[in-house]
């Protein structure tokens, strides 16, 4: 079967005519003489192609009518073919207004191969916009399942500036270069860059350039002909040529050899790779590039080859680090501990603005990983959490991490909060005692003069259980 055709004809000889015709051409169809018995047909019998004539007698609308009536009320993507021997210009400029798929006269000319013809085209023309409509909606689930995985969390000045000037990288189909510091979300704006240019959908290969030592990295970037170096039967395909159309993400540049950076930069300067062994290729492949270092590392030429450098220094992309981006550490506290909370418990509604100066105080070296798996750990480690909770957590980090490179009264300083800063002093007052008398808490609580109950919940509230634990 070919397809459905609905014809509305009053004069039932010439709809019996065509009915026949159509049916020998494979099409099933279904007639109508009036505009009422039309439309109680037409759900269900879903026709892909209409023929409606204009002049009906003993119907309730005409053939314009039914017409409008279609395009205005109905979404079902029908296609509508007019035939009428007596219409005036006005009907026709109506009718093609209406978007009906065509107007065919019934006068003197009007032969059933030309209909045939006109069927033939508007059922084609119809299931290609259903291919497109499935693959647009297929398009957009992708994308949706993609931001989804690869949320990019942030609304401060400095994140929306990022935000933007990878969608105008993006939209213009450059190579960019991404850098920041370790954990501030590199590989999310690389996948940021892939969801907003033209190649989503297309091969997105991540290579962690450390991997890549000089005895594999042709092979691996390029490619191999088959039987090359005594090895295998088949061509191996190179990364290049996989990404052809796509994008090669190169996660830490710098650590490529210069060499390395040599041949990447000849394949997207020619748009060509040399496979190892054999042949010459043409390639259409995008680059992000990322680096935790310093910009500065690329006017180092023992570091970064400066004709490569000024071919991408006008796309570098700089992701601000966590400290600098102010409210957005509320946003991205309040997606993780969500999203970890769902996971391993409920959570009360947070209030982290009340907070937030605090939570800034902190400097978060890791940045987003280092908050990301924050929030992890007090998940799984809180039945409740609140800002109490938090804050005790986020207490310790500081402390720890003041221990970690300062001593001496000194340290105390650094915090300018003088609860916490007291509390600091109580945890190492308290550990200091604890190691003294091998972790015994009633020993300690008898040299440092507090009850034992007081001192456990002292040692409860400063979060040194695990202390106890592992020793
Ligand atoms: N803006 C953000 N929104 C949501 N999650 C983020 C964001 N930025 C980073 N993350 C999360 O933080 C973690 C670290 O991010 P990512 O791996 O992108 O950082 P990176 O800069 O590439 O790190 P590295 O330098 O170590 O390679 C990931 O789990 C990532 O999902």
């Amino acid at each position: 079967m070919k397809g459905k055709v609905m014809v509305l004809e009053d004069d039932t000889v010439l709809a019996e005519q065509i009915a026949l015709i159509l049916k020998n051409n494979e099409y099933e169809v279904q007639l109508a003489s009036n505009s009422d018995t039309f439309f109680a047909q037409l759900r269900t019998f879903k026709p892909d192609v209409i023929l409606v004539d204009v002049f009906l007698v003993g119907s309730r609308l005409n053939g314009i009518q039914v017409l409008k009536y279609i395009k205005e009320n109905l979404d079902f993507n029908y296609k509508v073919i007019v035939i009428s021997g007596e219409v005036t210009t006005e009907q026709i400029r109506q009718i093609r207004e209406l978007g009906a798929y065509h107007f065919l006269e019934k006068g003197p000319n009007f032969n059933i191969e030309q209909l045939l013809f006109h069927i033939d085209n508007a059922i084609n023309l119809k299931r290609q916009e259903e291919q497109n409509l499935d693959l647009q909606i297929e398009y957009l689930n992708l994308k949706r399942q993609f931001t989804q995985a690869f949320p990019f969390i942030g609304e401060s000045a400095t994140i929306n500036k990022v935000r933007n000037q990878l969608i105008k990288f993006a939209e213009a189909d450059e190579d960019v270069l991404i850098l920041g510091e370790n954990g501030t979300g590199k590989e999310v704006a690389a996948n940021f860059f892939y969801i907003n240019s033209r190649r989503f959908g297309k091969p997105f290969h991540t290579i962690f350039c450390s991997a890549l030592n000089e005895s594999i990295i042709e092979r691996e970037l390029f490619g191999q002909e088959k039987g090359i170096n005594g090895l295998s039967d088949r061509p191996y395909i190179g990364l290049f040529e996989k990404c052809s159309e796509g994008i090669l993400f190169l996660d830490e540049i710098t650590n490529l050899s210069l060499n390395a950076q040599a041949k990447i930069l000849r394949a997207i300067e020619n748009k060509e790779i040399h496979v190892v062994g054999g042949s010459v290729k043409k390639v259409n492949t995008r680059l992000i590039l990322t680096s935790n270092t310093d910009i500065k590392t690329f006017s180092d030429p023992s570091r970064f080859r400066k004709d490569f450098f000024y071919r991408i220094e006008g796309n570098i992309i700089q992701i601000p680090p966590l400290r600098e981006r102010g409210d957005d550490i509320i946003l991205l506290m309040n997606y993780f501990i969500n999203s970890y909370a769902d996971y391993y418990h409920q959570s009360d509604h947070l209030e982290l603005n009340s907070i937030k100066d605090e939570l800034l105080t902190y400097k978060w070296p890791g940045n987003v990983r280092e908050l990301k798996n924050f929030c992890k750990y007090i998940c799984i480690n809180e039945r409740e959490i609140n800002n109490q909770t938090i804050l005790r957590h986020l207490h310790n980090k500081m402390i720890q991490s003041i221990n970690e490179t300062t001593t001496g009264m000194e340290k105390y300083f650094y915090i300018h909060n003088l609860k916490h800063s007291t509390a600091a002093f109580e945890r190492d007052y308290i550990l200091h005692f604890l190691k003294e008398n091998n972790y015994s808490v009633s020993k300690t609580a008898k040299v440092i003069g507090l009850e034992r109950t007081t001192l456990y919940k002292k040692i409860k509230a400063l979060g040194l259980n695990n202390v106890l634990r592992e020793n």
